[in-house]
């Protein structure tokens, strides 16, 4: 921690919620990238580093219109991370106030075992843990949850239209899966945006261990990540 900023700074809490996100195996090899609100300020992680060794004074600082407002001032040579674009787009259309992007090992999975655009789950008690982006409310254990799948592209920008188009077909989601890949999610503060990743990846893990067991139908009528077998 870095005691020339609050303890609630984005610059100490990037780099805390990377070592996390690092020993959870949601930032591997250099992948994901994190960023945070705070006031007309967007803090960034850096491109193409180990994200589980970044510091406070190496995080980009842009407007949510892409104006530079700091660059590191380090000798690591560190470069704006690929996912500035798709986060400020995000930051632009649902006004968060963190976005964070993650490699995490089930969102992949889940992704990867649909053909369709969209994972469901349902009667799942986390489910009551996630917020309906549009109102604030809570979902229901019973609610039928739809994750909006999109395709994986060469650069991270390409994303930027199926991320939009995601975005405004399932407008309460707070989520993004992109196929092979990994997540874009996002809340009103980074705890809450905390909160959904790791609920989220709590909810594919079951999924998937319940297909892996080759259970079809299970008590509620649900287990369905998009109906392609
Ligand atoms: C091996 S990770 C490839 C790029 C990527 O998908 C990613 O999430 C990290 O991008 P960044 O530019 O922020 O390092
Ligand atoms: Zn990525």
């Amino acid at each position: 921690m870095n005691p020339d900023f609050p303890s609630d700074h984005p610059r100490n809490i990037i780099p805390e919620l990377c070592r996390l996100y690092y020993s959870q195996g949601w930032m591997p090899g250099s992948g994901g990238s994190l960023s945070i609100k705070y006031g007309q300020e967007v803090y960034i992680t850096p491109s193409g580093v180990q994200k589980e060794r970044i510091q406070p004074e190496d995080l980009f600082v842009q407007t949510v219109d892409g104006e530079d407002i700091s660059v590191p001032q380090t000798t690591k040579g560190l470069r704006k991370s690929q996912c500035s674009p798709v986060f400020l787009n995000i930051y632009r259309l649902k006004a968060p106030g963190a976005v964070f992007h993650l490699h995490s090992k089930s969102a992949v999975l889940a992704t990867l075992l649909t053909k369709e655009n969209t994972v469901h789950l349902s009667n799942l008690q986390m489910i009551k843990g996630i917020r309906k982006w549009s109102t604030g409310g809570y979902h229901k254990f019973t609610d039928d949850v739809v994750i909006p799948v999109i395709d994986n592209t060469h650069t991270e920008d390409g994303l930027i239209d199926g991320m939009v188009k995601a975005m405004n077909d399932y407008p309460d989601t707070c989520i993004v899966l992109v196929r092979g890949h990994g997540i874009y999610a996002w809340g009103q503060t980074w705890e809450q945006a905390k909160l959904v990743c790791e609920s989220y990846d709590y909810l594919f893990d079951v999924m998937l261990q319940v297909q892996a067991a080759g259970v079809r139908e299970v008590h509620g009528g649900v287990l369905d990540s998009g109906g392609s077998t």
